[in-house]
């Protein structure tokens, strides 16, 4: 019979979609790294299970969403929000019309994130506050870096720099200070490009360095004006994926983007049953 999926990316931070809506999927982290294993399974830097909000154990308290994202890293970790994921999620759920364009709630485990899937293809969240909670260093290749920490429902370290990032080692992960960081942390290298417009690389927890990252183009975007002393801007967020919008408010912040379907299928029963 065989299990469901699809394949989609959103500024090329790709994803396996698994449909499951009464929560019946045995999703092990042994399962989800083969899934994201490039080789030996389908290849993604993350997955995205389409869950019931009222199967999903772990939903936080309120959750009003019908539609849960089960957010896994590549390396079977959980994470608490993905913002490429969630566009991706959206534009499926529209395409499965198991939701309608317009505008409607992703629940997600830093809570119920509003979206509206565009005309154009581009979805654009509510993020919610991308909170600036203190200052701290990463280091790549023995140099370190000046750091800004930022809470978007998953922890950031941007790193605002003056060194050519593209010249960066990000095969290994940067370090960083675990007293800071006790669950691991997102790490972004940002330079400016105008008064409007960044450049940036992001070594991501559990997966490894992406051509995009969703929050990350967030935070980075609420680091860069925290810098400059501005509480609020847009900007445009270049990322090696794509670009990306990024609106940071007083209260609240939006990222808009693409999100592209790219196949769907079926994984054959014993793959996974060997998983
Ligand atoms: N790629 C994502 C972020 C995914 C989660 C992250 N790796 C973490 O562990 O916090 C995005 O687009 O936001």
């Amino acid at each position: 019979m065989g299990i469901e999926f699809a394949k989609g990316h959103g500024t090329q931070n790709d994803f396996v979609v698994l449909p499951d809506a009464e929560g019946k999927l045995e999703l092990t982290d042994d399962r989800v790294r083969a899934l994201c294993d490039r080789n030996r399974g389908l290849g993604a830097d993350g997955v995205l299970r389409v869950v019931r909000s009222e199967h999903v154990v772990d939903a936080p308290e309120g959750t009003e969403a019908e539609w849960f994202m089960d957010y896994r890293n590549a390396d079977g970790s959980i994470a608490e929000m993905c913002g490429n994921g969630v566009r991706v999620f959206a534009n499926y759920l529209v395409h499965k019309k198991l939701a309608k364009p317009g505008g409607f709630l992703v629940g997600t485990r830093a809570g119920d994130k509003p979206v509206v899937v565009n005309e154009d293809g581009t979805v654009t969240i509510d993020m919610g506050p991308a909170r600036i909670v203190g200052e701290s260093t990463a280091t790549v290749a023995g140099r370190a870096f000046h750091g800004i920490a930022v809470d978007v429902g998953n922890p950031h370290l941007v790193c605002v720099t003056d060194v050519e990032i593209a010249d960066l080692d990000l095969t290994v992960p940067p370090g960083h200070d675990p007293v800071v960081f006790p669950h691991g942390v997102n790490v972004e290298f940002i330079s400016q490009l105008s008064d409007s417009e960044l450049r940036m690389r992001v070594h991501e927890r559990g997966v490894g360095e992406t051509r995009s990252c969703g929050t990350g183009t967030v935070a980075a975007a609420a680091a860069f004006l925290h810098r400059a002393g501005r509480a609020s801007g847009q900007l445009l967020v270049n990322i090696p994926g794509g670009q990306v919008c990024v609106s940071i408010g007083e209260d609240t912040s939006t990222l808009t983007g693409p999100a592209v379907l790219v196949a769907e299928g079926t994984l054959s029963d014993s793959w996974w049953l060997a998983g």
